[in-house]
């Protein structure tokens, strides 16, 4: 039996929540000179195929955050669920199955693989899972990102945009329960990414794909349904439907 097996998607009827944080507690370090509390009792649901930007001062915690809820690292006390799925109820073992077969990373250092095609590299994660791509949307993907003609270079001949842009063709090419982005268009020029986020936008709009996302920049947090703001570890403020002028009106609130 495959390992994949451990952790089932999760049941139809569990879907009303694609990712979850309750009581989250994450602190650093042992001693009390040391020690950092990077989450302080953070609860907070993300609905399926919902645009989800998370925001706040540098140190706020988001990262933390998005890497409990992914699965790439444990809390302190509380709890993190990919769908039905209690994280602290798997192995290490069983966490990375979760995160080949479930979930997609776009992350700023691209982690693709240098002896790889852009082409091997989007659907490496497919093919460790055994899992059969559809042709179609691989296509649609690919055509989107106008990465047509790249498709046999490897990550060393492409630029940093191409490759950001072959790293959000990885994850989305599966269609895992959620995406993580941490900064995708950190490393872009501006017009490629308004593309990227005008992408990940269709992929929520048109496939009901569920993406959350950190950011500082408000333009890009606008392309979000939510944004939920951070400070020194705790939610302090959220914004539905937000556009780039309400988003900057509230980092000005917050004193950011
Ligand atoms: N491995 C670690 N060991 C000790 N402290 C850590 C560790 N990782 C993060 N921290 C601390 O936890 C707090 C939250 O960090 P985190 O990276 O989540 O913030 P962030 O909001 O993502 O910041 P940035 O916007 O600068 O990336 C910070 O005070 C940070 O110094």
């Amino acid at each position: 039996m495959s390992q994949t097996a451990l952790v089932p998607p999760t049941p139809a009827a569990e879907r009303g929540v694609a990712a979850r944080v309750l009581d989250a507690r994450k602190e650093y370090g042992t001693d009390a000179e040391s020690r950092v509390v990077a989450l302080d009792g953070v609860s907070v649901s993300f609905a399926p195929g919902a645009f989800t930007a998370i925001m706040g001062p540098s140190g706020s915690g988001k990262s933390t955050l998005m890497h409990c809820l992914a699965g790439l690292d444990t809390l302190s006390s509380g709890q993190a669920f990919i769908g039905g799925t209690d994280l602290a109820t798997l192995s290490d073992a069983e966490r990375t199955v979760l995160r080949r077969d479930r979930l997609g990373f776009v992350f700023q250092a691209f982690n693709l693989l240098p002896t790889l095609t852009a082409e091997e590299n989007i659907s490496l994660p497919a093919d460790l899972a055994g899992r059969r791509l559809d042709r179609d949307w691989v296509d649609t993907v690919i055509s989107t990102l106008k990465l047509g003609d790249r498709l046999r270079h490897r990550p060393s001949q492409l630029s940093g945009g191409q490759q950001q842009r072959v790293a959000v063709a990885r994850a989305l090419v599966s269609r895992p329960e959620v995406v993580f982005a941490d900064e995708p268009t950190g490393a872009l020029d501006s017009r490629t990414g308004t593309e990227l986020l005008t992408f990940l936008r269709s992929a929520v709009d048109t496939l009901g794909q569920t993406v959350v996302m950190v950011t500082h920049d408000p333009a890009a947090a606008s392309y979000a349904d939510r944004v939920i703001f951070l400070a020194d570890g705790a939610i302090v403020d959220e914004l539905a439907a937000p556009t780039r002028d309400g988003v900057l009106e509230t980092m000005k609130r917050l004193g950011e």
